[in-house]
């Protein structure tokens, strides 16, 4: 989701520094154990501990019998004050925490963005992306998950299939939703929402103003506007990591090694016997008596993979990577985007840059589990649209938009690297003090981009082609979405608050355009769009033998014996919502796969 804060570093460094200090409550609790030393073999070695693979360690060692490795290259999550205070995991963003990769340039795309690239962080630390995300849990459609059934031709991934694993994961807080069919309460994973502020009251009402309702939109239908479920427990974040790995991490069968960045996968005839990683400045290979998962996440699996010989034979060819299989890997690369339209009101509303900065942010948020730190990315409310035929007829929604609880004034557009020159065009902006963010996601897009190798060099990052905008259907969607924004703003209930349009004027690089018109609307895309960071499918899932596929439905990678790939690389479509949960129900359901259990049975009541 958005990473549009404004972080003021100095204030931040105090309040977090006096949150350790004073009401650190994992100062009671014993920290993880991570492995000082590591065994030369294990029956199955993981790597990459975000979210999926700490799911996937976790799941796989409650076996006794099977020693497990998992293989983090960033730090632990403990007792880091970014990964329990909902607003702060941003803070994470360009420091070591973060992958901070960034896209390659492309003709007619981020032409108002820093550097002509987007940013796309990604977490480097136990838990992943997932330790830094803004947590909003939402499964996606079931004609998602039934689309992927068909296509693959194995139907327990069809959404009666795959529900019983997302009840399997959860701890369903909400309250009236413990007891739902949709829902599970024995899980390690905490569902619950955030007391969210009167503007989200505002916005669910300007929702009704239209005729939606405040449902679950991970239960019977996702359309409506709702109050964003969260992956937050006691208040605090809660990556797969602390669910499920944390409690798992003093079983002698696992051992979790951090600060150890896996290069490549040693493939001998064939097959996966192990992997080569870099750890404490030395090269060590690791034995895998049975198999080999990669859990490295939608750029680290296939970056992994290529470095391994596996991939598009020409581009390895061409690095003199000799090739153990020829697989599209790297291509598929889907990624939800958002464009924003900014919204600002008269009454006060919304929080303030203040709100989030200020010491009584801090105090709010540990004496009363309130305030805008307890709200990760200031996203409290969101809502779920049909705006085709298509996806009325079905019940499919095919568009998301999120509110940012805080006015996009010129701050938040430098934090979201918007150019400067752009930014002085939108001073007007800093003329209202609150407002909100109105986010058009596009859900099902038609572009298709790109990852590469750079280099052999396993430290050089891979080049990511986001090839963002390249489909019509892609722009019609982004365009409906400003039309249901500028209908939620005329309601009853925004204009009580004075909502309007923030920008008034073209900007002078799409003036040729009419004002408002498509045109004018897919001028400013192509300067400044943003990923809502989900990025997946390079590493697809498909039937056996699909030249198109590089796992079959049981994760293995497809010509080579004792290597799968488990996360949000898999996915053959990116589902209809956010991919977090999405991405654990793969590891749960690769947790069965693997040692060859039944799959959980179908939910009955669908
Ligand atoms: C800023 C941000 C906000 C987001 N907000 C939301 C949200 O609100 N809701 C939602 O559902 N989703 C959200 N997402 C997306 C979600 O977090 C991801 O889809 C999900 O974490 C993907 O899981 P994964 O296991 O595939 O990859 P990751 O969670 O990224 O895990 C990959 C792990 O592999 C490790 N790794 C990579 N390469 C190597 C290597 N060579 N050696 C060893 N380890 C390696 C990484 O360090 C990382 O720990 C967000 C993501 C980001 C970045």
């Amino acid at each position: 989701m958005v990473n549009l804060i404004v972080v003021k570093p100095t204030i931040f460094a105090a309040l977090t520094a006096l949150a350790i200090d004073l009401l650190h409550t994992n100062f009671f609790q014993r920290e993880p154990r991570v492995a000082t030393t590591i065994n030369a073999t294990y029956d199955f070695i993981v790597v990459g501990g975000g979210a999926a693979g700490s799911t996937l360690a976790a799941r796989l060692s409650e076996n006794q019998d099977a020693t497990v490795l998992l293989l983090e290259a960033g730090p632990s999550d403990w007792g880091n004050p970014k990964f329990e205070i909902p607003a702060l995991g941003m803070l994470a963003y360009d420091t070591d925490l973060d992958w901070a990769y960034t896209t390659e340039r492309q003709d007619g795309l981020f032409k108002g963005m820093e550097d002509e690239r987007s940013r796309w962080p990604r977490g480097k630390v136990l838990g992943g992306s997932g330790s830094i995300n803004a947590m909003m849990v939402a499964r996606g459609s079931r004609h998602d998950y039934d689309r992927w059934a068909d296509y693959t031709g194995d139907q327990t991934w069809n959404y009666r299939h795959v529900l019983s694993y997302f009840k399997k994961m959860e701890d369903m807080q909400v309250e009236g939703l413990r007891d739902s069919a949709y829902h599970g309460k024995d899980g390690p994973l905490t569902i619950n929402w955030m007391n969210s502020g009167p503007l989200s009251e505002k916005l669910i009402e300007a929702g009704h103003d239209l005729g939606f309702s405040n449902n679950d939109y991970n239960g019977k239908s996702m359309e409506g506007y709702f109050h964003v479920q969260n992956n937050v427990a006691n208040q605090k974040r809660l990556s797969s990591s602390k669910a499920y790995l944390h409690p798992a991490m003093e079983r002698p069968n696992l051992d979790v090694a951090v600060n150890s960045h896996v290069q490549k996968v040693v493939i001998v005839n064939k097959r996966a016997v192990g992997v080569e990683v870099i750890r404490n400045g030395r090269k060590l290979t690791v034995s895998a008596r049975k198999e080999v998962i990669l859990s490295a996440g939608a750029i680290g699996s296939p970056h992994i993979l290529m470095l391994s010989g596996v991939g598009p034979r020409k581009h390895l060819e061409d690095l003199h990577i000799p090739v153990a299989a020829d697989l599209p890997v790297g291509e598929n690369l889907q990624d939800h985007v958002m464009v924003d339209i900014a919204v600002m009101i008269n009454e006060s509303y919304s929080y303030r840059m203040d709100d989030f900065t200020s010491p009584w942010a801090l105090m709010q948020y540990y004496l009363f589990g309130s305030g805008a730190l307890h709200v990760p990315n200031a996203l409290e409310v969101g809502s779920f649209h049909k705006v085709t035929p298509e996806s009325k007829e079905k019940d499919w929604p095919d568009l998301q938009l999120n509110f940012m609880n805080l006015a996009s004034n010129t701050d938040v557009l430098r934090q979201a690297r918007v150019k400067k020159e752009l930014i002085e065009e939108m001073k007007h902006r800093d003329e209202y003090e609150f407002g909100f963010s109105c986010l058009p996601h596009l859900l099902r897009p038609e572009s298709r981009g790109r990852i590469t190798l750079a280099s052999r060099d396993p430290f050089d990052y891979p080049l990511i082609k986001a090839n963002y905008l390249d489909s019509q259907y892609d722009i019609d969607i982004l365009f409906k979405g400003v039309e249901v924004c500028k209908k939620l703003i005329k309601t009853k209930t925004m204009q009580s608050i004075g909502a309007k349009i923030a920008d008034t004027k073209p900007f002078s690089s799409c003036k040729h355009h009419e004002f408002d018109s498509r045109d004018y609307w897919e001028c400013l895309w192509r300067h400044v769009v943003l990923t809502a960071y989900h990025p997946v499918g390079t590493c697809k899932m498909g039937p056996e033998g699909d030249p198109t596929a590089v796992v079959d439905s049981q994760f293995r990678v497809q010509g080579i014996s004792g290597l799968r790939v488990a996360d949000a690389s898999i996915m053959p479509w990116v589902i209809s919502g956010n991919t977090h949960i999405p991405t654990i129900m793969i590891a749960e359901k690769a947790a069965d796969t693997i040692p060859g259990k039944q799959p959980l049975p179908p939910q009955d009541f669908l």
